[in-house]
C-alpha cells in the first residue's frame, strides 16, 4: 500500500490521498455494491434513529457482507491502519451509486447531542469517501465554508472530521454531494465512531440466525 497525500485542509484535517485503492480494487468494489441488494438512501430525521428518504440525497446505497467479499474486509483493514483508529470504530463500508441527477444536498454527517446515535459507539468523529470511478461532469465533493471542491477520480478518496475538540459538530465539516451531471459516480463510504460500533446484523442474516435457534 502507498497512499499519496494529495492535499490537506487543517480547518477539518480534510486529507485528499491516492493509492489506497487500485483501480481494479475499485471495480470490485462497485460490483459487491451491485450485487448486494441496493436501496433508496435514506436521511437520519432531526435527533432521531428515524430514517426517510427524501428529494435532497438521491442515490441508492448497498451494505455489501464482509463475509461475502473479502475485498471489503480488506478495505477496512487499510483505512485503520492509514488513519490509525481502530477497525471496531468502523460502520459498515456502503457503497453509494449516484446515476445523473443523483446528489447528496449539504449535510452533516455528525449527530447532534441528544441523539438516539450516539449510543452505539458515540459520534462519527470521521468520514472516510474513496471514490470508484471517474464522474463524466458534476458528482464533486463540495465544502462550502472552507471552499473546497473534491472531484472523483478512481482510486482516489478523502478523509476528513466532523466534530471539534469538544465533540461538538465542526461547522466547517459542512459538504454535498453536487449532482452528477453526465455520467454516473460510485464510492464508498465508511463512517468512524469514537468508540467501538456495533454493526447491526442485516436482515438476511437475521433470518438466518432465527431459524439457527429454532
Ligand atoms: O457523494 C459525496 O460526494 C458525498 C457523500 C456524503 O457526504 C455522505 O455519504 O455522507
Ligand atoms: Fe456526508
Amino acid at each position: 500500500m502507498a497512499v499519496k497525500i494529495l492535499s490537506v485542509n487543517d480547518t477539518i484535517g480534510l486529507v485528499h490521498f491516492s493509492g489506497l485503492l487500485s483501480p481494479e480494487e475499485c471495480t470490485e468494489l462497485i460490483a459487491a455494491g451491485e450485487s448486494s441488494n441496493a436501496k433508496p438512501s435514506e436521511v437520519i430525521y432531526d435527533v432521531s434513529d428515524v430514517s426517510y428518504e427524501t428529494s435532497g440525497r438521491r442515490s441508492t446505497v448497498a451494505s455489501p457482507s464482509v463475509d461475502r467479499y473479502p475485498i471489503i474486509k480488506a478495505v477496512r483493514r487499510r483505512i485503520s491502519l492509514f488513519i490509525g483508529v481502530a477497525e471496531e470504530n468502523q460502520e459498515p463500508l456502503q457503497v453509494l451509486h449516484y446515476t445523473r441527477g443523483g446528489k447528496y444536498d449539504i449535510h452533516y454527517d455528525s449527530f447532534l447531542e441528544g441523539s438516539p446515535q450516539l449510543e452505539n459507539g458515540g459520534n462519527r468523529m470521521l468520514t472516510v469517501l474513496l471514490y470508484l470511478n471517474d464522474v463524466e461532469q458534476g458528482g464533486w465533493t463540495q465544502f462550502p465554508h472552507i471552499m473546497a471542491n473534491i472531484v472523483p477520480s478512481v482510486g482516489t478518496g478523502i478523509l476528513f472530521r466532523n466534530i471539534d475538540a469538544q465533540n461538538l459538530q465542526l461547522r466547517e465539516s459542512l459538504h454535498a454531494g453536487l449532482p452528477v451531471i453526465d455520467g454516473e459516480k460510485w464510492i464508498a463510504s465508511i463512517w468512524i465512531r469514537e468508540k467501538a460500533y456495533v454493526a447491526a446484523l442485516p436482515a438476511d442474516r437475521k433470518d438466518e440466525i432465527s431459524r439457527r435457534t429454532l
